[in-house]
């Protein structure tokens, strides 16, 4: 699939829980054939922002453009983003085989690079270990054919080899797609990302310019 550069801007994103801020007009900018990184502290409200992006938070406002075009309802539009929650989301009743025919990913494209997720073809979702399921439903998220991508913690749960195949998966989906990682592996976020913003605890993102010194700093990483 050969595509136009794409730019999705996230901006103004105010979000508040009983007058708690979470989020202050937060900006966030993704760019199909690069990689951003968010990281930030437990409970900074990262979770928060991928579901804001989405559209699936009750934001007090909210401007999500693709390519300076307002996307209203963005969870209404999987082919120009997706989306991985931090929860299971496939009915458990559907096999691998329905969930990848439902999401348009083709299984033997996956075969040789995750050969247990195929061999498990034919199994329920439900029936499914912590691990493998979380690993089939990342790749229906990160394979499927979409534009932009937003994982939340995709790394949870995954033994290391998995981890290493995932990362040379995820770097060559963004050779043509806009994926935005939010994890607390964040030597794997330092390592894939072309750049990394930073979500403070005062709900404001900052892009980092030396992310492990900044990090740091900023009381994430020990010294
Ligand atoms: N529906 C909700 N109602 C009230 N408070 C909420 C709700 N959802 C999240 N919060 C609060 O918002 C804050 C940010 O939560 P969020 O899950 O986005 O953090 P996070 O940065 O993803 O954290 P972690 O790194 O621990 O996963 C937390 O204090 C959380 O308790």
């Amino acid at each position: 699939m050969n595509r136009q550069p794409s730019v999705l801007e996230a901006d103004g994103i105010w979000l508040q829980f009983g007058g708690r801020k979470i989020l202050q007009s937060v900006y966030i900018k993704l760019q199909t054939g690069h990689l951003t990184g968010l990281l930030g502290r437990n409970g900074s409200g990262k979770s928060c922002l991928l579901k804001s992006m989405m559209g699936l938070m009750p934001t007090e406002t909210r401007s999500v453009r693709v390519d300076g075009h307002y996307l209203d309802k963005p969870y209404q539009r999987p082919d120009v983003i997706r989306y991985l929650p931090q929860h299971s989301f496939v009915p458990p009743s559907l096999t691998i085989r329905a969930a990848f025919e439902w999401y348009g990913v083709n299984l033997d494209e996956i075969a040789g690079d995750y050969p247990t997720i195929a061999a498990l073809k034919n199994q329920r979702m439900g029936r499914l270990s912590g691990g493998e399921k979380r690993l089939a439903e990342i790749l229906l998220v990160l394979k499927s054919d979409t534009v932009f991508v937003l994982l939340d913690e995709p790394f949870s749960h995954l033994m290391p080899v998995q981890i290493e195949q995932l990362h040379a998966t995820i770097r060559q989906e963004s050779q043509r797609k806009g994926i935005l990682l939010s994890d607390h592996l964040y030597r794997s976020v330092l390592e894939l990302s072309d750049s990394v913003y930073f979500l403070n605890t005062g709900g404001r993102t900052i892009r980092l310019a030396s992310p492990e010194q900044d990090l740091k700093d900023r009381g994430y990483l020990g010294s």
